[in-house]
């Protein structure tokens, strides 16, 4: 099986080629390929399938040629990664299986398509929009942290850090708790801190991010996509540029005049080769 690996702001994934979906790809494998001693080393697999190849794109097909199946390092399925989408582009286009005009190369996930557009090194992708709706909680340890619970297609839940704590004193060695009655498919969690102003953006912020089915990440595209849907809503903006800094990076998160949320990021490739098993 031949792979490619890439990273976008150090989230990072094995890329799988599958265009005619003939893969198997069970959890134990995903699993395997994921683990940094024994396997390759990522944060997660993109499988790259046709979507009128899977049962997942399918539906998407008269939409978008091609279907980003995005596994979790324990080989758990996730609707959405925002990061995934980049780095899927960057493979796509890289590897000539498709090309992105100034329009955009639409991609299909299973929280439906989305638009990522190519800017030199970085790839800003049109998301589905996030919603805002409901107030939560998490907890690290001894410490309860107030929390807004963001659906951007997979589950968020953005807490504020208070209280003169630093971002990089919290444990995110295991699991926040959060509350499984409102998160019934568990829950990606976003710790944020206000950051110095920045020229040019509206918002900066910086966060640490506990994913669902990976553990701490360096990065989570659709985690900043939700802190930026917070940091302006609390700032009262209906628009706005937030500038996300994650522990492998930046971020943007824009809202634009035409109502669209765009996330946009470095995108690389690093390596290719073959699994051996
Ligand atoms: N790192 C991703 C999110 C990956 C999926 C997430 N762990 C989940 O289970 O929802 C991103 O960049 O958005």
């Amino acid at each position: 099986m031949k792979f490619t690996k890439g990273h976008g702001t150090g989230n990072d994934f094995v890329i799988v080629p599958d265009p005619d979906g003939a893969l198997r790809l069970t959890p134990e494998r995903v699993a395997r390929l994921c683990d940094r001693r024994f396997g390759i080393g990522a944060d997660g697999v993109l499988r790259v399938v046709r979507a009128a190849k899977d049962a997942d794109g399918a539906a998407f097909a008269a939409d978008a040629e091609w279907f980003m199946d995005y596994r979790n390092s324990d080989g758990t399925i996730a609707e959405m990664c925002g990061n995934g989408v980049r780095v899927f582009t960057r493979y796509l286009v890289s590897s000539g299986l498709a090309t992105a005009g100034p329009e955009g190369l639409p991609v299909a996930t299973r929280a439906g398509v989305v638009v990522a557009v190519l800017e030199g090194d970085e790839i800003r992708v049109r998301m589905r929009d996030p919603r805002v709706y409901a107030a939560s909680t998490a907890t690290v340890g001894p410490l309860t942290f107030p929390g807004v619970a963001v659906d951007c297609g997979n589950p968020h839940l953005v807490c504020g850090v208070h209280d003169g704590l630093e971002l990089p004193s919290l444990d995110l060695t295991t699991a926040p708790g959060f509350d499984p009655a409102l998160f019934t498919q568990g829950v990606n969690v976003e710790f944020t801190v206000p950051a110095e102003p920045l020229d040019g953006v509206d918002r900066h912020v910086a966060m640490r991010v506990y994913e669902r089915g990976s553990g701490e990440t360096l990065s989570c595209g659709s985690g900043a996509l939700a802190v930026g849907a917070v940091a302006l809503r609390d700032a009262g903006r209906t628009t706005g540029v937030v500038a996300v800094d994650v522990p492998g990076g930046r971020l943007m998160v824009t809202h634009d005049e035409d109502g669209h949320w765009w996330l946009g990021g470095p995108a690389v490739l690093v390596a290719n080769g073959e699994v051996l098993d």
